[in-house]
């Protein structure tokens, strides 16, 4: 037995979850963890808003107009979906349950309404982190500074901001994004940690009692 095979023992994919008020950013942690990390893919929501300038269909979401999306949640296609300031979002199952079989992490970055029906679904699958922003007044600078949504759009996502911030004690972990290099160092060690988790190596036993020599029976 080489030394590797604590490495190969078998562990079922996780389900890391990012939410936050608007602008907090989850979508730059989230960009910098598939950089930096392997083994843990993003699962591409599909929504009916607008595509953002730079916004690549099929990369960033799968766009879909709303009659579309209705038939994808009636057609079961979706792990969870919820409405969004006005817009609808969606996870799609399959490629999720894919990854996750294949021992794979999935990365989400989806809201608390999203978090919780994953929650009710797949719970020992779920590692969930809130970001809070360092104060109101950097999150509004964050919204402003993207440059990406209009006055309007922003001041509608910092109305919504203390609703969304109210469920922060759902969550597994808390990481206040004011230094975004400490920031992401923070959720990399979540998620280190939660791959360690003893319920997750599901090979676990039987590779203890190889390492306890108990397995020379078992074979036949
Ligand atoms: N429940 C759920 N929420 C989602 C999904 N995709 C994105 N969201 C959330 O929808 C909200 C708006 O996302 P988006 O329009 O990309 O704006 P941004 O978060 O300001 O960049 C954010 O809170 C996302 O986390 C999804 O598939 N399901
Ligand atoms: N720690 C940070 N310090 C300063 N600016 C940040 C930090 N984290 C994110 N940003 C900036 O804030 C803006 C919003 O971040 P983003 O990741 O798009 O948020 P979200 O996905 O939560 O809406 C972006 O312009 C991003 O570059």
């Amino acid at each position: 037995m080489s030394g590797n095979e604590l490495r190969a023992v078998a562990r079922r994919g996780l389900m890391l979850v990012l939410s936050s008020p608007s602008g907090a950013g989850k979508t730059t942690i989230s960009r910098a963890l598939l950089e930096r990390e392997t083994g843990i893919s993003m699962s591409v929501s599909a929504t009916t808003r607008s595509p953002r300038p730079g916004e690549i269909d099929g990369k960033d979401y799968h766009f879909v107009d709303v009659d579309r999306f209705h038939r994808m949640v009636e057609a079961g296609e979706f792990l969870e979906h919820a409405r969004v300031f006005s817009n609808y979002y969606g996870t799609p199952r399959a490629p999720v349950e894919a990854t996750l079989a294949g021992g794979k992490d999935v990365l989400f970055d989806i809201d608390w309404q999203g978090t919780q029906q994953l929650a009710q679904n797949a719970r020992a699958d779920l590692v969930s982190v809130f970001i809070l922003p360092p104060s109101l007044e950097e999150l509004h600078r964050r919204l402003s500074g993207r440059g990406l949504d209009s006055a309007d759009v922003v001041a509608e996502r910092m109305a919504k901001a203390g609703d969304e911030m109210s469920h922060w004690p759902e969550y597994d972990y808390i990481v206040v994004n004011s230094d975004l290099e400490t920031s992401i160092g923070e959720v990399r060690s979540i998620l280190a940690a939660a791959r360690l988790k003893r319920e997750r190596q599901a090979g676990l036993p039987a590779f203890v009692n190889r390492l306890r020599g108990l397995d020379r029976d078992s074979g036949g």
